[in-house]
């Protein structure tokens, strides 16, 4: 059992499901099964570094406000900590922890060097003009420049930052430090040091992960009828390449609600009538329109959930028909779901594996910046690849062979990597 982390961290109100005390449930789970020494365990459900900045920021009508700004840092035992920012308005120091955690797992079942962080500010970015946007992102990576570099911490985007935060974020600290630094963060736009392929990275990979668990159970992406809840960066993309790839994209959904045509969705036209409508697919023609509780509900071959944790829980998995769930979020699925549709024996493709791509292709961005050589896309899209379905297979092995589910098979190798370094470091104190 382990002790209750000595952070600042706000209570979790009994109604909420704690994604750090899930995180911390796994970690446990992985810990039991790999017979982890008390020490080491302890140690990794830890964060190393807590960080949380005042953000004053004036907005365009002069009113002042001043916003939190966190950046969990859990560990760099493999290397820099890495991992997104996200600007969502139900960030909490809690959320941050729990996605700072899952990065380091992430990292070390990809085989990349790096541990583990995640950066967030509540905010709705929606409802900010641009130059708010900038003015917050700038302060907040002022306010971080001693805990981030390209050899410290590496930033990259999560849920509602792009590539344009991640300029802003780059000139920030460079300007800081007085010469351009692109390796601080990843997911830049190509014109600062980005890497082709990053902003399909997330949605490619898992791509790749379903392609290849139907090819274990004999059937292939054509025809295959998917639902997906999110069409952002990770959910707009994973719909691109599996509509390419022929398969059925039968609802769509974004967090202003969701459309369903069940002969499949024309993806290309989709894309096209979000990007002109505030992002939202609301009102698409010819699709049915669908809340994002019944969208989880429908009957599909995979479900993909790409937008928020704690999407599938108690309360709605047993109406869930997906015989394979894809997590491209981090945490959509309840510990107690996840038994339940274990039980059921529903095929989960866990978040530290299925939505890996995003940091495997950051990874190769920072690769190429650090050696000044810049690769087409190709050979990023097939370095990733490789990456992926090894990962992929070393998880189905470990399934097999400690007869657990593909979770805590993934949690295993990666929590398993991390221990062994740990003991190897000799970073007991
Ligand atoms: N961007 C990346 O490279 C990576 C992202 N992820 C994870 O993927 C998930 C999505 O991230 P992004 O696509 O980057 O974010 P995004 O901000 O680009 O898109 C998020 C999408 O989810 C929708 N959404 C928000 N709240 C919702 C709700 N309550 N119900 C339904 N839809 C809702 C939004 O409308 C939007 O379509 C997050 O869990 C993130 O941590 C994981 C790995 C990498
Ligand atoms: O690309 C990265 O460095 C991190 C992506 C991320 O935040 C995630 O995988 O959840």
């Amino acid at each position: 059992m382990v002790t209750t982390p000595v952070l600042p961290l706000e209570a979790a109100s009994p109604a909420h499901i704690c994604p750090f005390d899930q995180a911390c449930s796994y970690l446990e789970a992985a810990g039991k099964e790999l017979k982890l020494d008390q020490g080491s365990l302890e140690i990794l459900s830890h964060p190393r570094k807590v960080v949380t900045v005042s953000i004053p920021v004036k907005l365009d009508n002069g009113e002042v406000r001043v916003l939190a700004g966190h950046r969990v840092q859990h560990s760099d035992i493999l290397g820099p900590y890495k991992g997104g920012i996200r600007y969502h308005p139900a960030v909490t120091l809690r959320e941050v922890s729990a996605l700072a955690m899952l990065m380091t797992w992430k990292c070390a079942l990809l085989g990349i060097p790096y541990g583990g962080a995640k950066g967030g500010i509540a905010i709705d970015p929606q409802l900010y003009s641009v130059g708010e946007l900038e003015r917050i992102t700038r302060r907040y990576t002022s306010e971080l420049i001693k805990d981030i570099g390209p050899s410290v911490d590496i930033p990259a985007p999560d849920m509602g930052t792009s590539a344009r935060e991640m300029a802003w974020m780059m000139d920030t600290y460079s300007v800081n430090v007085g010469h351009a630094v692109p390796g601080v963060v990843t997911g830049k736009p190509l014109s600062v040091g980005g890497s082709l392929g990053r902003e399909m990275a997330t949605g490619r990979g898992v791509m790749i992960i379903v392609r290849e668990a139907l090819a274990d159970q004999g059937k292939s992406l054509a025809g295959m009828r998917i639902v997906i809840q999110g069409f952002g960066n990770v959910g707009g993309a994973a719909a691109e390449l599996l509509y390419k790839a022929g398969a059925k994209i039968i609802a769509v959904s974004t967090a202003t609600g969701g459309v369903y045509y069940p002969t499949g969705l024309d993806i290309p036209a989709l894309k096209t009538y979000a990007a002109v409508n505030r992002k939202s697919v609301v009102g698409f023609p010819q699709a049915a329109p669908i809340s994002n509780a019944d969208l989880l509900t429908l009957p599909c071959d995979v479900l993909i959930p790409a937008a928020l944790e704690n999407q599938i829980t108690e309360e709605n998995v047993n109406q869930v028909q997906a015989q394979m769930i894809a997590e491209a979020a981090n945490g959509p699925i309840t510990l107690e779901a996840n038994q339940i549709l274990e039980a059921r024996g529903v095929t989960v493709l866990p978040d530290i594996l299925a939505n890996a791509g995003g940091v495997v292709v950051s990874y190769l961005e920072w690769v190429q910046g650090l050696s000044y050589l810049f690769w087409n896309e190709q050979r990023v899209n097939h370095e990733m690849e490789q990456l992926m379905v090894q990962a992929y297979h070393q998880v189905i092995q470990q399934s097999k062979l400690r007869q657990v589910n593909l979770r805590l098979a993934a949690y295993t190798l990666g929590v398993g990597r991390v221990a062994q370094a740990l003991s190897d470091r000799g970073l007991y104190p």
